[in-house]
């Protein structure tokens, strides 16, 4: 996955590119990033006005920081505070983001600047992607999920009552700037639902990063170097994925590993982020992926141990009773993952596993197998 590496170091930096032809972009990861974010935006976009969307609680600790680089780059910039938390990707606050934007009167080459974790980089993405039929995007992730994941790629978009990101864009940013030293002061339950993601790409493609996730996974807790280097191999695979298949036609679907059982247990919990956030229900998620692949017999006992060792030493919940409260019967799932967008032709699609580093993407799945699975995992 990662013989495509196309990554400078300098300074302590890494230049990751996702090569998309004229939609190509840098993302650029290091420490002390936010505040070089000015010179940065001002270099790709000479003169451009800025809508920099944030929510309470990242305004609260990253906005003078961000504000004082952009005025030193002379960038003009108006401020849009989002509430924190999942339910913030919806219809209303899409339409107010979108409104507010357009009273500032920026233009079509103007940009949209998402400050903030992976709620606020989707919801700033699909206003900039519908604003004047597209806007410039530019992503400034300040959560592991979104430095590793969500700022990548141009998924953007909010959840339906139907279920989790129905309703969106594919629209790439023009720049990713992941700040690392944001990550320090990032809470642990955060940093570890990110750290799913992270772990996403081993399982998925790359048995010898999750080997080295195995060895170093403490020291990336912890702050060392290999914080860096976990951010840059996950931007990396996933730049590479995306390069090979921007709009999900194939391989793409491989990045949803643990994301259609993940997706359907943040809905089944209306998105309540006290009971689950993202990361923590990818991370059941692809244990319930694992677990599915053992029970096709596609997998030995010993991978789905390994995995769930893994996760589990890192703190993450590895089992949907790790979940609190009630949680809807089986059959309630079904109808949730009926809706996921990997559907085809009614069929249900699951990101499946031959072993660690080779998922794969399987079309057609039984329904009733799903139920069954699902009934049994839901004892509590
Ligand atoms: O970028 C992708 O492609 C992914 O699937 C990455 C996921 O980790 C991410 O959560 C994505 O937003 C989910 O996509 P969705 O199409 O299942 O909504």
């Amino acid at each position: 996955m990662a013989d495509t590496l196309v990554a400078e170091q300098a300074a302590n930096r890494t230049t990751v590119q996702v090569d998309l032809g004229s939609r190509s972009y840098p993302i650029k990861i290091g420490r002390s990033l936010l505040a070089e974010a000015g010179a940065e935006i001002a270099n790709v976009l000479p003169g451009a006005r800025l809508a920099v969307v944030t929510d309470e609680t990242v305004a609260r600790f990253h906005l003078d920081a961000l504000r004082t680089s952009l005025d030193a780059a002379s960038l003009d910039h108006t401020v849009i505070t989002v509430p924190p938390g999942e339910s913030t990707k919806c219809y209303a606050e899409f339409e107010r983001v979108c409104d507010e934007v357009l009273a500032a009167r920026l233009e079509r080459g103007d940009a949209v600047v998402a400050l903030g974790g992976g709620v606020v980089g989707d919801l700033t993405g699909y206003v900039a992607a519908s604003v004047r039929r597209g806007m410039v995007f530019v992503q400034l992730p300040t959560t592991l999920l979104a430095q590793v994941d969500s700022s990548v790629g141009g998924k953007t978009g909010i959840n339906s009552r139907h279920g989790k990101n129905l309703i969106g864009a594919f629209h790439q940013p023009a720049l990713v700037l992941a700040d690392t030293g944001i990550l320090d002061t990032l809470p642990m339950r955060d940093f570890r639902a990110g750290y799913a993601e992270v772990v996403k790409y081993g399982l998925l493609g790359d048995a010898a990063f999750f080997a080295w996730l195995e060895d170093n996974w403490q020291a990336i807790f912890s702050g060392g170097p290999e914080r860096e280097e976990a951010v840059a191999r996950s931007c990396q695979a996933k730049a590479d994925v995306v390069a090979a298949d921007e709009l999900e036609s194939g391989r793409r679907a491989l990045l949803n590993l643990g994301h259609t059982f993940g997706h359907a247990l943040e809905a089944a919990v209306s998105y309540e982020t006290s009971r689950l956030v993202h990361g923590e229900g990818v991370s059941i998620g692809m244990m319930l992926a694992h677990e599915f692949s053992e029970r096709l017999g596609l997998i030995g006992p010993e991978t789905v141990e390994r995995v769930h060792k893994h996760l589990s030493d890192a703190g993450l919940p590895v089992k949907i009773q790790d979940i609190p409260g009630q949680l809807p019967p089986a059959e309630t799932f079904l109808d949730i993952i009926a809706q996921d967008k990997k559907v085809t032709r009614g069929a249900l699609t699951f990101i499946l596993t031959r072993g660690i580093g080779e998922a794969f993407v399987e079309k057609g799945v039984e329904p009733a197998l799903v139920t069954d699975f699902l009934k049994e995992k839901l004892v509590p």
